[in-house]
């Protein structure tokens, strides 16, 4: 069945339903992609829309009936992450726990990953914001492709979004200036905007972070982070709600009656081969509740275009005979490419944060008064704002570690963090307007004292521990094993202990401008030695789940590199893989940006040779 022709109802209208494949039925297609998450449902899209045959087989469904308005509200955007490994939602979230972490973390803990339509971008926590310059030059050197630098990539990171510039009259108390140029006036479908309200919290923040030395600069998308700025954030300004690649992409592709064809409930077990080209997949409509699932094959007559995010896609390319030849045969996997990268590589930004009590309404006050929570509902519910809008005080701080700390670093690891180029931050500060304590869910973790809290969060963004994705078995139908590795560096450990320092110096700067409480709430003053503060941050880390490189793209030559600078896998024909994992490197902060441009460059790349 060629579902690419059977897009019209008798009346000449396009049925939206026939942009939905029938799970259990054999059909072929130009080209299958694996994952409708933020890259998968990206270059499928553009694809569709430039009359290409596409099918996209997710896993999950739709997000917005599989989780009610916890993926859509940004206020509810922490729950169900955090670090408890057993708190997930089933319908919408893989329920991945890492390997028990080596010292001082001692503990596994629940990975974070989009199972629905919208993949992670159904699940983040909205921040939009661009790598580096350098960093971005250091990935084309790396790929031997100048494609890749930052000026090559901004069409591409500009055609992804719609920028919506912040409502100047909101910050009385503020100034959020950003650099229009960043955006272009015909880009989309991607919303990036501001929320519908100014955190009290995130004012005092700025403050701080300029009195610390990080100056305000225009925002965070023009290649530059050393400083501090409001980042955008993927909320769509006309409603309040998140924007997630089904959300745009998707949907904006169905009205338009110009879609992917939609396998959803569906996954992926196996790419097919003829000899060493790819053919197709197997997929296995999804049999739940003692219902037997149902096997059947999508035929790709062009590529297969792997997008499954970092931990599903050197999956399934181990179990399709792609990986470490000796290793793949353990699992008695048959080996049609011995690529030793695949599952190896793995970048993470690993995030601790310590808290005060604060004079101003942060999300504590909700969690301590049930009649302000349901105000607060109603607000939302009513104009689209209020806190519920707004997710984090959306002022961020970025540097490298400054003197008198970086004194503090063996020198062992400040050679070994030249590996990173001058504008490339080490620490990102991310301020929370709650308590996040031992868990980043803000909706567990506050005392309910009566006070309001606030955290300071430094996220690790120059990290060099490198974690491993490998099988738990030889089948799809197992988690893959997620051993993210986080502080085994010891340039990490030691940056993390100096970085805490420097937070307690940030505190201090809030506390003299009369906003904080000078009382450290956590982890307290007990925790004084650099023994004492990295076992505290070994108990207290998590991760803003940024997983990525575990396909890494590079060159033939090196050992760990999976893919080449047009994401085609090394010794295979008509497969690439297009998501996080393929980054060669994780850029500084936040990765969506870079996996909608990474899918918009690839895209074109096949449009242009059709
Ligand atoms: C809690 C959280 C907060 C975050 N916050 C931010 C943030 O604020 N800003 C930011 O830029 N980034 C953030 N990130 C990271 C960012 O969202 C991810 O890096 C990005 O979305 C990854 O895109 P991807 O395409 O690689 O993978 P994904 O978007 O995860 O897509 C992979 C898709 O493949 C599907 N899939 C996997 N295996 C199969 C299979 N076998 N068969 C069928 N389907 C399959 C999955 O269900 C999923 O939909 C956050 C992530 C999380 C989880």
């Amino acid at each position: 069945i060629d579902f690419a022709f059977n897009q019209q109802s008798p009346n000449g209208q396009p049925l939206v339903s026939s942009f939905f494949g029938v799970p259990g039925t054999n059909a072929t297609f130009d080209y299958v992609i694996i994952g409708g998450g933020t890259g998968g449902l990206a270059i499928a899209t553009r694809l569709a829309q430039a009359n290409l045959s596409v099918a996209v087989v997710e896993a999950g469904g739709f997000y917005e009936q599989d989780n009610s308005n916890l993926s859509v509200v940004p206020g509810y955007a922490t729950y169900f992450t955090g670090s408890d490994y057993d708190n997930f939602q089933p319908l919408i979230d893989w329920g991945i726990s890492t390997t028990v972490q080596a010292a001082p973390i001692n503990r596994r803990l629940h990975y974070a990953r989009g199972k629905t339509l919208g993949g992670s971008s159904a699940r983040n926590y909205f921040l939009y914001q661009r790598p580096t310059i350098q960093s971005l030059e250091q990935w084309s050197s790396l790929v031997g492709d100048d494609s890749w630098n930052f000026a090559n990539l901004l069409p591409y990171f500009k055609q992804s979004v719609d920028f919506t510039p912040p409502n100047a009259t909101l910050y009385a108390n503020s100034s959020n200036p950003q650099n229009l140029s960043s955006f272009t006036p015909n880009g989309g479908p991607v919303q990036v905007s501001f929320s519908r309200a100014v955190d009290p919290f995130g004012t005092w923040a700025r403050l701080a972070f300029i009195n610390a030395s990080m100056p305000q600069i225009d925002g965070l998308s023009s290649g530059r982070l050393l400083g501090s700025a409001y980042a955008g954030l993927t909320i769509d300004p006309n409603n309040g709600q998140r924007s997630s690649s089904e959300s745009s992409f998707l949907q904006s592709a169905l009205n338009a009656h110009k879609a992917p064809i939609v396998y959803k409930n569906t996954l992926a077990s196996k790419i097919l081969f003829n000899g060493t080209t790819a053919t197709g997949i197997s997929a296995i409509a999804a049999g739940t509740f003692g219902t037997p699932s149902v096997n059947f094959t999508l035929t790709a007559r062009k590529e297969v275009i792997l997008s499954a995010g970092a931990f599903q896609s050197p999956q399934l390319l181990m179990l399709s005979g792609i990986g470490n030849c000796s290793y793949l045969a353990t699992f008695k996997l048959p080996c049609l490419a011995n690529l030793p990268g695949v599952g190896q590589n793995m970048w993470d930004h690993p995030i601790f944060g310590s808290a005060h009590a604060v004079n101003v309404n942060t999300a504590s006050a909700g969690a301590n008064n049930a009649t302000v929570a349901r105000q607060l509902v109603q607000t939302y519910l009513n104009t689209g704002g209020g806190p519920l809008s707004i997710f984090g005080p959306g002022y961020y701080g970025w540097e490298k570690l400054p003197e008198p700390y970086r004194s503090g670093l063996s020198n062992a690891s400040k050679k070994a963090l030249e590996a990173f180029p001058p504008d490339w931050p080490e620490i990102e500060w991310l301020p929370v307007s709650a308590y996040n304590g031992y868990n980043l869910n803000k909706q567990t973790a506050d005392p309910r004292d009566g006070n309001n809290y606030a955290t300071l969060n430094a996220a690790l963004v120059a990290p060099l521990s490198r974690g491993t994705v490998k099988l738990a078995s030889a089948s799809a139908l197992d988690l893959p094993i997620i051993d993210p590795a986080w502080l085994t560096h010891q340039a990490d450990r030691e940056i993390a202990v100096q970085s805490f320092k420097r937070q307690r110096e940030i505190w201090a700067i809030l506390v003299k401008l009369g906003v904080a409480h000078p009382e450290e709430a956590f982890p307290g003053p007990s925790v004084q030695t650099d023994e004492e503060i990295l076992t505290w941050i070994g108990e207290s880390l998590t991760t803003v789940y940024h997983a990525a490189g575990t396909a890494k793209m590079g060159l033939r030559n090196d050992s760990l590199a999976v893919v080449d600078h047009d994401a085609k896998v090394f010794g295979i024909h008509n497969l690439r893989v297009v998501d996080a994992s393929a980054f060669p490197i994780l850029p500084p902060g936040h990765p969506q940006s870079t996996v909608y441009a990474f899918s918009e460059k690839i895209a074109q790349q096949i449009i242009d040779k059709k």
